[in-house]
């Protein structure tokens, strides 16, 4: 069996920067036709002049031949002004900004302490330039049970933010619990929408621990419980124009995640397109995986959809066990296992 499907595009992937970047963009270059790039670098991509600058060094290691299109993002701090995001429109580069709550994951550090009290002018002039806030959605205090954190966020920060800007595109990035899902559907025909990683579609928190301490199934927002995993599923092979493919794709080196205190992240990018075709599959739904990989995205975006196309070919093929790149490697999810539905171009 062969699936033809309109080119993909990725709505969340790190890429990173240095050794790093030249190693995975080739991966997502070759199976998508545009990513939301991340501005989690160190330093974080706070203007629009870093992000035209981050792009370039992007275009620099995509193969020749390759017609790949990073659509940068920006790192939103206490201090980013209501201007910055004027240039930010104005640029064609930028397309979105991007919400971490000071703490809550990877390279956080410098993001948002209070959404409401500090950036709401930002906030205004986003709705206003119609330009997506993307939203890591964790609460960050330690008192808070970290399987309980996406809840606590979305109505302590979510709601709120939509009840006061209705007017402003929200993206839940990588939701993990049913209660995002209702959330999202509570939102149905307003700006807010969701993606999904191929991660907390099919694996649930016991994956953390099968057989020991699993440090390449570690990511943020951590696995959630089975319920939640199934919720996500029903959520995507719904058919509902709210949900889109965002891999969250977030290379570390090896010796990063498997050592005495492992960075959040999982490299995803080679399997993602299989491991979705097999969420839908499954769950007898392949007839609307093209709307989740192809038309959801763009069409929240207001981008065009894209017009060549990929296949998915149902043959087992095996993932690499690893990535060398010159000062280290990366252990890519599912590593060394064969997976059905092998991306062909
Ligand atoms: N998802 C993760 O576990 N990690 C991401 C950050 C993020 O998306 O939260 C990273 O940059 O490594
Ligand atoms: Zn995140
Ligand atoms: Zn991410």
């Amino acid at each position: 069996m062969e699936l033809t499907l309109t080119r993909p595009d990725d709505w969340h992937l790190h890429l990173r920067d240095g050794d790093l970047l030249a190693a995975v963009a080739p991966h997502s270059a070759r199976h998508f036709g545009r990513a939301i790039v991340m501005p989690n670098l160190r330093p974080p991509v706070t203007t629009t002049g870093a992000a035209i600058a981050y792009r370039k060094s992007i275009m620099e290691v995509l193969p020749d031949d390759s017609d790949f299109n990073p659509l940068m993002t920006l790192y939103l701090t206490d201090t980013t002004s209501p201007n910055e995001i004027k240039l930010a429109r104005k640029s064609e580069v930028v397309y979105a900004v991007k919400l971490y709550p000071a703490g809550a994951t990877t390279n956080s550090q410098d993001g948002v302490t209070d959404l409401l009290g500090k950036c709401l002018p930002v906030l205004e002039e986003m709705a206003e330039q119609d330009m997506p806030l993307l939203v890591h959605g964790e609460v960050t205090d330690p008192d808070v049970d970290i399987f309980d954190r996406e809840k606590v966020f979305i109505e302590s920060v979510l709601r709120p933010l939509i009840q006061k800007l209705p007017q402003l595109k929200v993206v839940m990035e990588h939701i993990t619990t049913a209660d995002a899902v209702k959330f999202i559907e509570s939102c149905n025909g307003g700006n807010v929408a969701a993606t999904v990683t191929p991660q907390h579609l099919v694996l649930n928190r016991n994956s953390l621990f099968q057989g020991g301490l699993q440090p390449h199934n570690y990511c943020l927002p951590v696995l959630k419980r089975e319920i939640h995993r199934q919720a996500l599923v029903s959520a995507v092979t719904s058919g509902s124009k709210q949900y889109f493919l965002g891999t969250d794709s977030a290379p570390h080196e090896r010796r990063r995640k498997e050592c005495s205190c492992g960075c959040a992240g999982i490299y995803n990018s080679p399997v993602a397109l299989s491991l979705y075709a097999k969420v839908f599959e499954e769950a007898g739904a392949l007839d609307k995986l093209e709307a989740f990989t192809s038309f959801n995205g763009p069409d929240f975006y207001g981008l065009p959809r894209n017009t060549s196309k990929i296949k998915l070919k149902k043959e087992p093929w095996k993932v690499l066990e690893r990535i060398p790149f010159p000062s280290g490697e990366i252990i890519p999810m599912f590593a060394g296992q064969m997976l059905d539905w092998k991306p062909s171009f």
